[in-house]
């Protein structure tokens, strides 16, 4: 397995690209381009005469948007706008990140992912097959952006709640980071989203004429140890440094154990979510009134995301004083099978044992029902993919148990999630401390008392954490990512919070602050970073919290200062050479008609 050593750099930032070859869109044709950039770049008259304001292309934009009649519609019209004009996609993104993450990531994503097949338009990522095994370095030479930092690899085999979707999940990793760049400003040209074929559980999509990918059936564990060694290998030789995020994978413990300790690599199911839930279970704790050591959670859901989640707030428990073994005990995992438990009689997946109860007197509880009513929990997590099973019924037990119970349906998209916001509201009497994995809308609610206000549902998903654990990955240059860096990420989330959200009751962060929370993430993540002694970038231990933002701050891409920085240098370059008054003859200024002389 290739190590790379502590010596080895990688250029933390591209430069800005002047030169379309260099991008994965096509920006140089961008209507806000005054003249002298468009003669520069010999586009002048390929597009129509006027420079426009960003104001002007928004107006468009959203009007264009608004046309379309599906989500879809408005998925793939996103898509395209990314491909032709990257720094308006997203200066729109990042504008509008509440109106439009929901389009470009979860729910919108998962039905794009399940009608790939269909929709596909356009190359946007990276597609590995099994049948590329011995030559991968040679087919990752191909991906022509030369400065990748961070790649999301799927291998498409759980894709959200919606089960093995092979090479149609390529929809996850372009989505996941095109929220690294608007959420944490990691330069577009520098991810790369990579899809592996290693064929397909799913028969439908075997048999489907239209599907892209392979049609063998799954490869087994072993080839796909195989696979990923030498994947591992050849991405970090091209890019020495990258980070690698791993998403949806169906059973994604292994390689997450086998390559933690030697890349920069890390699971967002089991440690993204982990984190992000951590965060809000801080303050949902918090806000519960009852110390940790008073409370039982009930997770539905045994996978990567559940124990991932468990086992964060176990370390919080501890960390609240509590002993490994009386926070493990808060725990009850409940799987297709019934409660978790060490005399189940089945053969438990290593990752579950850690949480197989022991208490359970021979006694077996089959289904949710009987698990919450034996646990009478404070705290109900939804990781399951089971769309609507916290019931009416079971939302009113939690209700009656706990004054503010903590109700938290995590998994997506929307039409998996255990319940709705309003359920939950409505049938806890408006009492819920609740987060969801994709977005619900607020809602006014009049409780049994009379009092009528406005609720916000939080959305607990690891969009929070991921792009600060990645940005702070490459900032630090860490040689790999450790727990304290996750847990970090995390805690930096619970501490977000501003005066204002504590009041409306919010459990994360409003998302339109999602930048400026990203950067005190990474900051944080950062800083863990240091502590363990897996940074590279060790100039950076001494600068003071306030310094370090600004360094984060001032190597994050902002598409809204990119443009002006694409024309102070064509005008630094134009002038250096002496030959910036022929271009610059009849330059107009925004919104006129170019009118330039050639
Ligand atoms: N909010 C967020 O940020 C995140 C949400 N998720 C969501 O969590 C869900 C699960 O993801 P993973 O844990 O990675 O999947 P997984 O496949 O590893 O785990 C799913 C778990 O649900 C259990 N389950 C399935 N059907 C069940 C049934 N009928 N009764 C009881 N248990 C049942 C399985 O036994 C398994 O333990 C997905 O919907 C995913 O979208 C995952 C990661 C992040
Ligand atoms: C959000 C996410 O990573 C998932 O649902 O799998
Ligand atoms: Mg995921």
């Amino acid at each position: 397995m290739a190590r790379f050593s502590p010596q080895q750099s990688r250029p933390v930032h591209a430069t800005p690209f002047l030169n379309h070859s260099t991008t994965p869109s096509d920006a140089n044709y961008d209507t806000a381009n005054p003249a002298y950039i468009r003669k520069y770049l010999r586009t002048y008259g390929l597009t129509p005469p006027r420079s426009e304001s960003y104001e002007t292309q928004k107006t468009r934009c959203l009007a264009q948007l608004a046309l379309k009649q599906t989500e879809i519609d408005k998925f793939q019209y996103l898509s395209t706008l990314r491909k032709n004009n990257v720094h308006l996609f997203y200066r729109l993104v990042t504008d509008h990140l509440r109106e439009l993450t929901p389009l470009i990531y979860t729910p919108v994503v998962g039905e794009a992912c399940q009608r790939w097949s269909e929709i596909y338009q356009q190359p946007e990522g990276m597609y590995l097959s099994w049948e590329d095994r011995g030559n991968l370095s040679a087919v990752i030479a191909n991906w022509p952006q030369p400065n990748v930092e961070i790649t999301c690899i799927t291998d498409g085999s759980r894709i959200l709640g919606l089960g093995d979707l092979g090479i149609n999940g390529m929809g996850i990793p372009i989505g996941k980071l095109a929220l690294y760049t608007a959420c944490a400003g990691i330069r577009p040209e520098a991810t790369l989203p990579l899809t592996l074929d290693l064929g397909t559980s799913n028969k439908t999509l075997r048999e489907d004429p239209l599907y892209m990918g392979s049609r063998r059936d799954k490869i087994s564990a072993e080839e796909e140890r195989e696979f990923l060694d030498e994947l591992m290998s050849a991405l970090t030789e091209r890019w020495p440094g990258i980070v690698i995020q791993f998403e949806d994978f169906k059973n994604p413990f292994p390689a997450l154990e086998r390559y933690r300790d030697s890349y920069t690599c890390f699971n967002d199911d089991i440690q993204g979510t982990g984190a992000v839930i951590l965060g809000g279970v801080i303050n949902a704790v918090k806000r519960s009134g009852l110390p940790c050591k008073d409370h039982r959670a009930v997770f539905l859901g045994a996978g990567s995301a559940g124990v991932g989640v468990a086992k964060q707030i176990v370390e919080f428990f501890m960390r609240e004083g509590m002993t490994e073994e009386e926070a493990r005990n808060c725990f009850y995992l409940v799987d297709t099978k019934g409660l978790v438990t060490a005399d189940r009689g089945d053969k438990l997946a290593d990752h579950k044992v850690y949480f197989a109860r022991q208490d359970n007197k021979g006694q077996q509880f089959k289904t949710l029902e009987q698990v919450i009513d034996h646990v009478q929990p404070t705290i109900l997590m939804g990781l399951s993919t089971l769309g609507g099973v916290f019931t009416p019924e079971i939302l009113r037990k939690m209700a009656d148990w706990n004054t503010a119970p903590i109700i938290f349906p995590l998994s997506n998209p929307s039409s998996k999630s255990e319940c709705d916001f309003e359920s939950a509201v409505k049938h806890t009497d408006g009492r819920c401390l609740f987060a969801s994995g994709s977005p619900f809308p607020t809602m006014s609610f009049t409780t049994s008392a009379g009092e009528t206000r406005t609720y916000y549902p939080g959305q607990g998903n690891n969009m929070y954490v991921f792009p600060g654990i990645g940005l702070g990955s490459i900032l630090s240059k860490a040689v790999r990512v450790t727990d304290s860096m996750i847990y970090a990420s995390g805690e930096a989330l619970s501490a977000a919070l501003t005066a204002e959200e504590l009041e409306r009751g919010l459990l994360y962060p409003d998302i339109t602050r999602i930048r400026e929370v990203s950067v005190v993430v990474t900051r944080k993540v950062m800083r863990a970073a240091m502590a363990d002694g897996v940074d590279r970038e060790t100039a950076l231990r001494k600068m003071s919290d306030s310094d370090l933002d600004n360094y984060i701050k001032a190597r994050m891409y902002d598409p809204h200062t990119e443009v002006r920085s694409l024309e102070r240098e064509v005008g630094h370059l134009l002038s250096s050479l002496g030959s910036l008054s022929p271009l610059l003859n009849g330059t107009p200024t925004e919104e006129k008609s170019n009118g330039a002389k050639l």
